[in-house]
């Protein structure tokens, strides 16, 4: 702003002072102009004064001449001697006769005789027809051969012309200019000069140009051809035929066909005013470069203390300066505005600090929170608890930025939370899963996820997350569920799980028929504990579990009842596959011998079968049903198969199963005996 000011300034100057003096300029050369016309008419009154004045002299002495004096060469001879005003006048003196021959010549070497004629000079034969004095173009000088100007006088006697009074002005050697300029005014030096109409120079500073005509000065050639093309006016006034280069003017010398020039140089009239102008531009330029550099400095002065506030507001909240440092004292506007800054500062201080808090309280819990804790956005980890980093085995620093998918145990777990998270925010409900998670190892646990939205309207935002290692809990889960529904001492299924199995094969009955349960007791299997111990009977046990599971396929279902009893349901099996399974059964477990002890333990098996039929209302009457054909296979004395047939059957009939286009039918009621 500064640099323009000063620049409108200098530049305002500049143009002001470039008008004031081109006007000047204008004025100056308007004025040299009138004063050039004024003194160019003021030298042609001066000269005609003079050259009139001669003109006189020689009339008056032509006066004193009578024809006889003519005839006689010694008067005319003492009469020329004796003219001395003439002779300072002019720089030669002769006279003529009427019929132009020369009868007595006078110059600086003496008065004598010249043989000369002069009839076919114009100057003569004009003075002659028009019978008065008059004045000649620069001629030759017949008797010097210098150029001359001649002025005439005829001799009138009774009404004619006896001879002609002569006076010579060489133009080399009489300057006639001495007698109109005025050598002490060189305030504005011209050039001036004289020629006849015809342009012929008849006095002129320079010497030699004398007689010349005056297209061969170079300072008026120009002039001269403008006053031609004018139409060669001749004003006693004066007339202007100034060009760009110079001023000029011309005036016509009254009683002779001569002018007067003169002409002065433009630029040299202009000269000293340009030189002002140079230096009034040089003055002008340090006066605005000093101007310019105390309006720097005031101004600089003056906007101290907003340079200031900028530079404070450069580093407004570097946190480096105190709020209240650095800010200059001001008032008006700068005031007002550093004031609000500062409050803005103060502000933003404040705010600062207690997000610093915050952040410190925050950064607390995640270090001594008993959870994991993580917030993810774009599905990466942004902040993440220590215990987190504990529970994932991973530095803070490799977590953070890394893709939460990358902690799941697979893939396609982590696909498959997603929809569920976003469908838990869509109702504006927290998310809480269990899921397998890997440590950095690749060690997985079970963790239980918890997440909600930072901002509930932008989940995009960012979520919480809290993390639990489950894996005990999950253990212990796993473990209470499966000795809920297995014997702990044979890994089989327990009567609970057998009796739910029953209950539904009966309850989707017919699609789930043929089916039949088996039901069997060990034979003396109480010797052993007695004998052997309990633990031996545990073992028995368990052997016994292992032979009877490998007779059974695995979509078939072998429990422990409870003490030695055991049940086996087979579903989609007919009577006599049953049948069939059972007989393995019992052939398994009595050709068991459990070594113990140095002795080889057996046991025998009763096993009662039950097909499984439309009358049936429950599974426990079913279960039943097998429970008394085992007791009928004891009854028939141990290690055999009984199997129960419908009471429809038990009152005769065909005895046995018979195999069927359907299948094996139950056609007698008999209890078959296997052994
Ligand atoms: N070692 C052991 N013995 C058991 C267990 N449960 C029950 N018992 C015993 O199993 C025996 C079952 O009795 P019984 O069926 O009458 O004995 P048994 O000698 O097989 O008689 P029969 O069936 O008539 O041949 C009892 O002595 C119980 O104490 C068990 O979990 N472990």
């Amino acid at each position: 702003m500064t640099v323009a000011g000063v620049l409108a300034l200098a530049l305002g100057i500049g143009v002001t002072a470039t008008v004031l003096m081109l006007r000047a300029e204008g004025e100056t050369l308007d004025a040299q102009r009138r004063m050039v016309l004024e003194e160019a008419s003021h030298d042609a009154l001066t000269l005609s004064r003079h050259v009139v004045g001669q003109q006189r002299a020689l009339g008056a002495a032509a006066g004193q001449f009578h024809p006889p004096d003519l005839a006689r060469p010694d008067v005319l001879q003492a009469r020329l001697a004796g003219e001395h005003v003439l002779s300072t006048l002019f720089d030669a003196l002769f006279i003529v006769d009427a019929k132009g021959r020369m009868l007595m010549f006078r110059d600086d070497a003496g008065t004598r005789p010249m043989s000369l004629d002069v009839a076919d000079r114009p100057y003569f034969i004009r003075t002659l027809e028009e019978r008065r004095g008059i004045i000649s173009e620069p001629v030759t000088s017949r008797v010097t051969g210098n150029q001359v100007v001649l002025l005439t006088w005829p001799m009138v006697h009774a009404g004619a012309v006896s001879g002609v009074l002569v006076g010579a002005i060489t133009l080399q050697r009489r300057d006639l200019l001495a007698t109109v300029v005025d050598p002490t005014n060189t305030e504005h030096p011209a050039l001036v000069i004289i020629t006849d109409a015809a342009g012929k120079i008849i006095a002129h500073p320079t010497a030699d140009m004398r007689g010349h005509s005056i297209e061969a000065d170079p300072f008026l050639h120009g002039a001269f051809k403008r006053w031609q093309e004018a139409g060669s006016p001749a004003e006693l006034s004066g007339i202007d035929i100034s060009d760009r280069e110079h001023l000029t003017g011309v005036a016509a010398v009254p009683g002779t066909d001569w002018l007067v020039w003169r002409s002065q140089d433009v630029a040299g009239l202009l000269a000293p005013l340009r030189d002002g102008r140079t230096e009034a531009t040089r003055v002008a330029a340090g006066v605005v470069v000093v101007l310019a550099v105390g309006l720097a400095i005031m101004l600089r002065w003056l906007l101290r203390p907003l340079y200031r506030l900028e530079k404070r507001a450069d580093r407004l909240f570097d946190s480096d300066i105190a709020p209240d440092e650095g800010w200059p004292a001001a008032t008006g506007e700068v005031g007002q505005l550093q004031r609000v800054l500062r409050r803005s500062v103060r502000e933003r201080a404040l705010i600062e600090e207690r997000n610093n808090q915050v952040l410190q309280q925050l950064s607390s819990v995640l270090a001594a929170a008993p959870v994991g804790i993580a917030v993810t956005r774009a599905d990466q980890f942004e902040l993440v608890s220590a215990h987190l980093c504990q529970l994932l085995d991973t530095p803070q620093d490799d977590l953070l930025g890394q893709p939460m998918q990358l902690v799941f145990a697979s893939n396609e777990d982590y696909f498959a939370m997603a929809p569920q998270l976003a469908a838990s925010f869509k109702v504006s409900q927290p998310y809480a899963a269990e899921w397998q998670l890997l440590r950095r190892g690749g060690q997985p646990f079970w963790a239980r996820l918890s997440a909600q939205p930072v901002n509930p309207h932008a989940p995009a935002d960012g979520i919480i997350w809290t993390l639990q290692d489950i894996t005990r809990e999950v253990a212990s889960r796993t473990a209470l569920e499966w000795s809920a529904t297995h014997d702990s001492l044979t890994g089989l299924a327990n009567r609970t799980v057998l009796e739910e199995r029953l209950a539904r094969a009966v309850s989707q009955r017919p699609g789930s028929m043929p089916a039949c349960v088996l039901m069997f007791d060990l034979d003396h299997f109480k010797p052993i504990n007695d004998e052997f111990g309990h633990a031996a009977g545990d073992a028995m046990l368990r052997a016994v579990s292992q032979a009877a599971a490998t007779q059974v396929r695995s979509v078939d279902l072998l429990a422990r009842i409870g003490g030695d009893e055991f049940g086996v349901l087979l579903e989609h099996c007919p009577a006599d596959a049953a049948q069939r399974v059972a007989v393995a059964i019992r052939d398994a477990i009595s050709e068991l011998a459990m070594p113990w002890e140095g002795r080889s333990l057996r046991v025998g098996v009763s096993i009662g079968l039950a097909p499984l039929t439309a009358d049936y209302t429950d599974a426990a009457q079913w279960l039943a049903d097998a429970d008394q054909a085992c007791y009928g296979a004891k009854a028939a004395g141990r290690n055999t198969v009984r199997s129960h047939l419908p009471a429809g059957l038990a009152a005769g009939g065909p005895l046995g199963w018979q195999q069927s286009a359907q299948g094996l039918r139950l056609v007698a009621q008999r209890t078959s005996n296997t052994r």
